[in-house]
C-alpha cells in the first residue's frame, strides 16, 4: 500500500483494517471508518475487500472486481483507502492476512475494525483466539447485533481483554492488545438491504 505517512520522529503509523465482503460497499462502511479514525486516533482506515468470506455462501456474491470498484467509489483515497491485498495474497483467513500485513509493514500499528455482528460470529473464525492476541480489535455498534455480540462466545472468552469506551484510543498504541466497543451512533444500512432493493451497480463481470 503506497501513500502511508512517514513521521520523522519515529512515530508509528496507525492503520485500521475494515475487512469486508463489500457486496456492495455503502455509506455504513464509510461511517464506520470515520468513527474509527476519530475514536482510535488513526492515520488511515483500509477497506480490505475479501476475495471470499469463508463463512458466507458464494451464491449472490458479486465478482471481486465489482466489489472492489464499489469500495473505491466511496473511499476518499486519502484517509479511507481500499486494498485488494487479500486477493493478491490468495488469502481468505483474517489471521493469516494480519500476520502477513504485520510482517510487511513493521512500522505500522494495525487495529482490526468490525461491526458488532462480526463480534457475534467471531468464535467461528479460524484461529480467532490467536487473532485476538495478535491485533487489537475495535467493535462498532450495529442495530440488532449489540446483545448477541456482548453476550456471544467470543466476548465471553475475551472478557478479560475488554477495555472501556473511554480507553479505546489505547488500542492504536504500539503493541496494544485487547478490544473495545466504540461509542458511535448506530447506522442501519446494510449490503443485504441494498441488494434486496436492487440498489447495486451492474456487475461488469456478468455482462
Ligand atoms: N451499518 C453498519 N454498522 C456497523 N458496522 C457495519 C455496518 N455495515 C457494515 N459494517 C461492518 O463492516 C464490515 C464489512 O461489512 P460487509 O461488507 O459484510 O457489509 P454488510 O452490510 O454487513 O453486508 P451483508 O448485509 O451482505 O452481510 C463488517 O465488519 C460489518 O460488521
Ligand atoms: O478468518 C476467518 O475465518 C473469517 C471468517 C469470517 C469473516 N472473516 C472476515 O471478516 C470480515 C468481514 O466479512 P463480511 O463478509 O462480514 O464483510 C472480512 O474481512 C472477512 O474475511 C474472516
Amino acid at each position: 500500500m503506497s501513500g502511508l505517512p512517514k513521521y520523522g520522529d519515529g512515530r508509528r503509523v496507525k492503520v485500521g483494517l475494515l475487512g469486508g465482503s463489500f457486496n456492495p460497499a455503502h455509506y455504513g462502511h464509510i461511517e464506520v471508518a470515520k468513527c474509527a479514525l476519530k475514536a482510535l486516533g488513526l492515520d488511515q482506515v483500509w477497506l480490505m475487500v475479501s476475495p471470499g468470506n469463508p463463512l458466507k455462501p458464494r451464491d449472490g456474491m458479486a465478482s471481486f472486481s465489482a466489489r472492489l470498484a464499489s469500495a473505491r467509489r466511496l473511499a476518499d483515497g486519502r484517509r479511507i483507502r481500499v486494498t485488494d491485498i487479500e486477493s493478491r495474497l490468495g488469502q481468505r483467513y483474517t489471521y493469516k492476512t494480519v500476520v502477513e500485513l504485520q510482517r510487511r509493514f513493521p512500522h505500522v500499528s494495525f487495529v482490526w475494525i468490525m461491526g458488532a455482528d462480526g463480534l457475534a460470529q467471531f468464535h467461528r473464525w479460524r484461529d480467532w483466539r490467536r487473532l485476538a492476541e495478535r491485533i487489537p480489535v475495535a467493535v462498532v455498534p450495529r442495530p440488532g447485533s449489540f446483545g448477541s455480540a456482548l453476550h456471544g462466545p467470543a466476548a465471553s472468552v475475551l472478557r478479560h481483554k475488554r477495555k472501556p469506551f473511554r480507553q479505546a484510543k489505547l488500542l492504536s498504541q504500539p503493541d496494544a492488545c485487547g478490544w473495545s466497543f466504540l461509542s458511535a451512533p448506530q447506522n442501519d444500512i446494510s449490503a443485504t438491504a441494498l441488494r434486496e432493493s436492487g440498489q447495486v451497480c451492474p456487475d461488469p463481470d456478468e455482462e
